[in-house]
């Protein structure tokens, strides 16, 4: 039986690198014959440690880094978002939204974009008047007002506090659910890796060294055991040492590397995933 024509179209590849290599003047080469595929609707993440090159890849998908050898294929119709929004300040939230659009409804549609995105009050504000995730939203919008067919996020909620950070993943997960855009999520973060991402990769000497298929019903939490399996699989992949909570306190004091959140800490910690999870179950 063929699947379904929806489906199907989700399942043919969006990107296509193969044998991506990039070098920054006599140094190694960061990039080193990675290879990868993204589906149409698949949303990625990437994880790696600092320096292994995520942001190079993520700009190179973007075609900002031109220089890297290889073969690279990726839809023309693809946007990114930064850390910082980069909006221009001198043009009104909407223009800034509708910048590039060429079609007489330009402004309806960065209207309705930003609608999306909870900001129909702050269309004609000044960027440098919104809040960082208001900004953050506004960046979205200007990204996902293009119909992208592919979405290049990198560390776009770095730059958030806790619950605005909270806040936003959910709105990626509910933008990524109503207009499933392929997506290429590059983060630090573990936990929202597995909360939003079908696959997170980790990126390792200049390769995909480890591509995991998250197989959990969303919305998801993290106190969900299997999310917790996965979190330690990533965890070991990425050559972090995990908490032992059951480890003896004598044993957590021990002054060799620090290894466990004091339990304050990790009780904030435990209540901001709660607030996370009903943040994504509500979006
Ligand atoms: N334009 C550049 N010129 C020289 N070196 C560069 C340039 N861009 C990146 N690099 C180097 O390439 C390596 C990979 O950088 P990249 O920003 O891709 O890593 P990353 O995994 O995104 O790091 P982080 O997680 O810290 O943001 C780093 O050693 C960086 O210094």
């Amino acid at each position: 039986m063929n699947a379904h024509p929806a489906l199907a179209a989700r399942q043919h590849p969006v990107v296509q690198v193969s044998n991506l290599v990039r070098s920054f003047g006599r140094g190694p080469n960061i990039l080193d014959g990675l290879d990868l595929t993204i589906r149409a609707g698949e949303f990625v993440a990437l994880l790696g440690r600092s320096g292994s090159g995520k942001s190079t890849l993520l700009r190179t998908l973007a075609g900002l880094d031109t220089a890297p050898a290889g073969t690279v294929t990726v839809p023309a119709e693809r946007a990114v978002v930064f850390q910082e929004p980069r909006l221009i300040p001198w043009k009104r939230v909407w223009a800034n939204v509708a910048l590039g659009l060429r079609t007489p409804d330009a402004r309806e549609r960065a209207i309705a974009a930003l609608s999306e995105v909870g900001l129909s009050h702050r269309l004609e504000a000044w960027p440098l008047t919104l809040s960082g995730g208001e900004a953050q939203r506004a960046a979205l919008a200007r990204a996902l007002v293009r119909e992208p067919k592919l979405l290049l996020l990198d560390e776009p909620f770095a730059a958030l506090d806790a619950l605005t950070r909270l806040k936003t993943q959910g709105l990626v997960a509910s933008l990524w659910r109503a207009h499933r855009p392929a997506v290429l999520l590059v983060t630090h973060d573990v936990d929202e890796a597995l909360l939003l991402a079908d696959r997170v990769l980790v990126l390792d000497q200049g390769r995909i060294g480890f591509d995991l298929h998250v197989n959990l019903e969303r919305p998801r939490h993290h106190a969900q055991p299997a999310f917790a399996t996965l979190r330690s699989r990533l965890l070991r992949e990425l050559g972090v040492e995990e908490e032992n909570p059951e480890e003896p306190v004598e044993e957590l004091r021990a002054p060799t590397r620090s290894r466990a959140p004091a339990a304050s800490s990790r009780r904030l910690e435990d209540a901001v995933w709660s607030a996370s999870a009903d943040a994504l179950a509500r979006s």
